[in-house]
């Protein structure tokens, strides 16, 4: 059986916009656009695994809210099950350690990147979803 991989990846929102990602070029699917995250440690929750991600990729704290959706994809190296979880900066100093390039993009824009494969369901389910009702314990 193929490797299986469980990541997790956020979908960063700011004034209706959701945060897109290209990874650096010379790491695993380095051309395509993703959501920010990463592979989920031995002992960790989704939701540690994502706040230690968006600290090692940005240097910045995040508030984690509800589960997008869980989309999975057969690569050649394994499975990736990718969860993604809608999250909100707490800080902002968004240095790109991992990224090439960043795009704030709306709903409607996001159809229009080049997305990793296993990500093609979270968008699905993000053109559908009422960003609105989206809130960090409490908050909004
Ligand atoms: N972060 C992230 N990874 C994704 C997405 N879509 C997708 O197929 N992947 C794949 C690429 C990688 O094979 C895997 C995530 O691994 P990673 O390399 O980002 O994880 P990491 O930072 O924990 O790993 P490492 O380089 O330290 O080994 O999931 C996505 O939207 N976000």
């Amino acid at each position: 059986m193929k490797k299986q991989i469980n990541v997790v990846g956020a979908v960063l929102l700011e004034a209706d916009k959701i945060l897109a990602t290209k990874r650096n070029d010379d790491r695993i699917l380095g051309t395509l656009w993703e959501f920010p995250g990463g592979k989920i440690e031995p002992g960790e929750t989704p939701e540690q695994a994502l706040a230690r991600e968006m600290r090692e990729e940005f240097d910045d704290d995040i508030a984690v809210g509800a589960k997008v959706a869980t989309s999975s994809h057969e690569y050649d190296f394994g499975v990736v099950h990718l969860t993604a979880y809608y999250a909100k900066f707490l800080t902002h100093h968004f240095d790109l350690i991992a990224h090439s390039k960043v795009e704030w993009v709306t709903q409607d824009q996001l159809a229009t990147l080049n997305w990793a494969d296993a990500d093609q369901g979270i968008v699905e389910a993000l053109k559908q979803a009422d960003l609105t009702q989206v809130t960090f314990n409490g908050t909004n």
